[in-house]
């Protein structure tokens, strides 16, 4: 089973061409991390992928009606603003908003989902507060719960642990990790190697306006990978709490 086929996917803006041919696809039990330097094309690249930007190309998710594609993929954008002064209950349930029709008030299904997207994240104590009051890790953290809330096969998340304190880091990874356990999929961009080694189940990288790498992380964070695509030397170590990976020089940028 497949969740998301993408092929021959090539993205342009502004006429310059940001990422060529690029091909994947992710089945059910995947944590995939997006990676690769700044300007590399991971926004870019998800945001055609759900159909957001114009491409060349298939992606399995951009063909789908809009109804039917937010109940296949949530989407978690980088951009971390909320309009409106709302409850943290009120923005997180906009995650179902995909599953019920125009005018339909939420049932019991909605308010488990809503409930269980609260509790996974932590935000109990946060559940009647102000949106536009939080932290910008308080915030990051509700709108990683509005996409649990969305309750759908396949998540996207930009940076999502961008911001985060590191033990909310680590288990907003684990609780990626463990929806790719229960049978579903994520695909989350990070900066942080070492949280991406020890959690993704796979990584694919970027860079050079292409897909460079697509496996296991010891088979992408390669010492060569690491001095071509990120400029960077690394410890990395297999141990029994996993893999350990920390960036340690800088090379190639004088
Ligand atoms: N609207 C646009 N018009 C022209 N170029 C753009 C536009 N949006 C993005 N780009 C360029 O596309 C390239 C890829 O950007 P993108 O935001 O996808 O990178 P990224 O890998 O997500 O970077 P970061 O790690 O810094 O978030 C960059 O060179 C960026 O300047």
């Amino acid at each position: 089973m497949t969740l998301l086929s993408v092929s021959g996917l090539t993205i342009q803006r502004r006429k310059r061409t940001i990422l060529r041919d690029v091909s994947f696809s992710v089945g059910p039990g995947e944590l995939v991390g997006l990676i690769g330097a700044n300007g590399a094309g991971k926004t870019t690249l998800m945001r055609a992928v759900l159909g957001l930007l114009p491409a060349e190309g298939d992606s399995s998710l951009a063909a789908l009606p809009q109804k039917a594609r937010a109940q296949q993929a949530a989407w978690m954008p980088q951009a971390r603003e909320v309009a409106w002064p709302v409850s943290v209950e009120r923005l997180i349930s906009l995650g179902r908003l995909p599953h019920l029709a125009a005018g339909q008030a939420i049932g019991a299904a909605d308010r488990a989902a809503i409930d269980g997207a609260i509790a996974d994240m932590g935000l109990e104590p946060f559940r009647h507060r102000t949106a536009t009051n939080l932290s910008g890790g308080e915030l990051a953290r509700v709108l990683i719960a509005r996409t649990l809330a969305q309750d759908t096969p396949l998540v996207l998340a930009d940076e999502p642990i961008a911001g985060l304190d590191p033990a909310h880091q680590i288990q907003t990874m684990r609780l990626f990790a463990g929806l790719a356990q229960a049978g579903r999929s994520a695909i989350v961009s990070i900066h942080d190697l070492g949280l991406a080694a020890r959690h993704c189940t796979r990584l694919i990288l970027l860079g050079e306006g292409r897909l460079v790498a697509d496996g296991a992380p010891g088979d992408v964070l390669t010492p060569d990978n690491l001095t071509d695509h990120f400029n960077i030397t690394a410890h990395f170590a297999r141990s029994e709490a996993g893999l350990i990976f920390q960036p340690l020089d800088v090379v190639g940028m004088d």
